[in-house]
């Protein structure tokens, strides 16, 4: 919880927070008290003002909010409302009334930590959590006993569907699709769509028991929510199979493919709540103007390939010796990028002011390094979860496992090393900073070749300006010596670059460990870079690139040729054989990250 003093100074901030009370909108006195209490909260954020009361009344809502807005507390706060309320009281043996389905698993433990203090007081209704990577049998144990409100990652709930017999969800009344559209990106529609059947919940349908599906009428009053930072076109499908005349919030009615019957502000401001007559197709393919945290700077560096390493540690110096506490989390394309880089920067020796063996032997970054993705054992996911969400230091390298929903407090600067792809990524990857009206700061690289990559996303309403790195590179003194270099013919010709560079190169070629890092690190991201669909193939060409300069950037000595090959190799047979399952459109994602 943060400092009564730091909540006061934000509650007055009117674009975050609303001028109710949470009571006001119709919550039971104890969750207020919880959510002060517990949480700290005094007054609802806009979205929470906006949406509660609604999803209060028993519609299906989609909400469409900017990150760090408080969705979270915006769906878990009228569910325990209602829970609370049940005559005679919930019980273990009831089973699961409440479903958060999240896309990932620090996103499930997150959502699971909120709920048990948001639950300190109704110590009858029981959280729980499943996902992907945990031990089954516990799990099946622990739905045996009865979890209240589980939160879930779809994979692993589908499977409790179909075999814990014992899980029993004869009494479910709310479904969530938490970060919606990034559920469906995962792959995760056909799970999702399955989820629905056996729950009986997919609209439209007539439900008959069979199997393990069971029966549900209308009137046993389903309620399902759906929300992002970035609804767009995608979640289309989801919306009109899971909600009924959803009520949408925190979308713009010019970008609505329907119609509205009505619309109305109420008393609570600005935003439009909007009430649809039928549930087609509810979100155009013109949606996509994302809505960023206002005061969040956003930044792009325009480095070539071969500098984009040095150009990556000089950041990262100037920013933690510019501020000694801060937290940074930066991006990378894949699992192996993630690894190398993470080895590097914890290792990597050098002091650039003297030449004495004492100096030289000092980390060139000399902050907490951690590191998560997907291929990590989930315990050590959970460690490095928890551990940077206390840090009031540190740098988290990451990749996009973290992009979404994740909340770690103070996070001052995003630094996307490895293009996030889709608009949509970028927002959910910025949004780990700014958050809840604090300051931020985001820094996208992009390679000359790739600029044209700042036209899309201002088509989606970001813009960025350009972080002066040559200026940054003059301001390191090498061995006692400023550079202003005039007339600079290119940036790799710098003296600072040159000479990092060549101390990393000749680190890396002493260390048969690190080498095998690097090279793994390289494969990937090429093979990555390949994996970019749509539009973004034509900004982000594999054709374009340099493998001798790519190898550069992973501080690799190695003739191009000499590692180049085999990835050009690999890369053709990849796409071949995409070609051969037609699958050349769709980036696995799930591989990558
Ligand atoms: N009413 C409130 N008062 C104070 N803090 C709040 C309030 N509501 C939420 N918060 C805090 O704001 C932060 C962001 O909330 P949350 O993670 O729910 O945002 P979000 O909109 O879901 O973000 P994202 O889109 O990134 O998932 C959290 O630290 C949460 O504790």
């Amino acid at each position: 919880m943060e400092g009564r003093e730091a909540m006061k100074e934000k509650k007055n901030s009117p674009e975050v927070f609303a001028s109710c009370s949470f009571s006001s909108l119709g919550l039971h006195p104890t969750l207020c008290d919880q959510l002060k209490e517990r949480m700290g909260f005094e007054v609802p954020t806009h979205v929470q003002a906006q949406a509660i009361p609604v999803i209060l009344s028993g519609r299906h809502v989609l909400v469409n909010a900017a990150t760090g807005t408080g969705k979270t507390v915006t769906y878990l706060a009228p569910i325990i409302h209602h829970m609370q309320k049940y005559d005679p009281r919930i019980q273990r043996s009831d089973g699961t009334l409440a479903l958060v389905l999240v896309p990932t698993h620090e996103l499930c433990m997150q959502v699971y930590g909120i709920l048990q203090k948001l639950l300190h007081r109704f110590h009858w209704i029981v959280p729980g959590y499943i996902m992907g990577g945990e031990n089954r049998s516990k799990e099946k144990a622990r739905l045996r006993k009865g979890i209240s409100i589980l939160v879930a990652t779809p994979g692993r709930l589908l499977d409790h569907l179909q075999k814990t017999s014992s899980f029993v969800r004869t009494k479910l009344r709310w479904i969530i699709f938490d970060e919606a559209d990034r559920i469906l990106e995962l792959g995760y529609g056909k799970a999702i769509k399955e989820i629905l059947d056996i729950l009986g919940s997919r609209q439209n349908m007539s439900v008959k028991k069979e199997g393990n599906k069971i029966s549900r009428t209308p009137e046993a009053q389903m309620q399902n929510l759906l929300l992002s930072a970035t609804l767009n076109e995608k979640v289309n499908h989801l919306a009109q199979i899971s909600l009924e005349n959803p009520v949408m919030i925190g979308l713009d009615k010019e970008k609505m493919l329907t119609k509205p019957s009505y619309e109305h502000t109420g008393s609570l401001g600005s935003e439009r709540i909007v009430e649809l007559e039928h549930s087609g197709n509810v979100l155009s393919s013109s949606n996509d103007e994302y809505k960023l945290p206002p005061q969040l700077v956003q930044r792009y560096v325009k480095v070539p390939c071969g500098s984009r390493l040095v150009g990556l540690l000089s950041i990262l110096k100037n920013l933690f010796e510019r501020e000694a506490s801060q937290k940074v989390v930066a991006f990378f394309s894949t699992c192996d990028a993630v690894d190398f880089h993470y080895s590097l920067l914890s290792e990597f020796q050098w002091s650039p002011t003297s030449q004495s063996e004492a100096e030289l032997r000092q980390l060139f970054i000399q902050y907490k390094i951690y590191r998560l993705h997907g291929n990590m054992k989930h315990e050590d996911r959970r460690t490095t979860f928890h551990a940077f969400t206390t840090e009031k230091s540190a740098l988290l390298l990451s990749t996009d496992v973290a992009a979404r929903g994740l909340d770690f407090p103070k996070v001052r600067c995003i630094i996307q090393y490895d293009s996030p792809g889709e608009a949509t990524e970028y927002v959910h990857r910025v949004g780990r900073t700014a958050r809840l009206g604090e300051k931020g700061d985001s820094l996208l690289f992009l390679q000359p070749v790739e600029i044209d990559y700042l036209q899309d996303l201002e088509k989606h309403g970001v813009s960025l300006t350009e972080y002066p790195l040559l200026k940054l590179l003059d301001s390191f003194p090498l061995y006692g010596r400023m550079h202003h270099v005039k007339n600079l013919v290119s940036l790799e010709m710098h003296p600072w670059v040159l000479s990092l560079q060549k101390t990393l190169e000749s680190f890396i070629s002493t260390e048969p460990r690190m080498k095998k890092l690097a090279k793994n690190a390289f494969c990937s991201w090429v093979r990555a870079y390949t994996a970019h669909r749509g539009e973004l193939k034509r900004i982000f060409m594999v054709k374009k690139l340099h493998l001798g300069h790519v190898a550069k950037s992973f501080a690799l000595k190695e003739q191009p040729s000499l590692v180049g090959k085999s990835v050009h190799k690999q890369t053709n047979k990849r796409m071949q054989n995409q070609k051969q399952k037609g699958l050349a459109k769709k980036r696995k994602v799930s591989s990558i990250s």
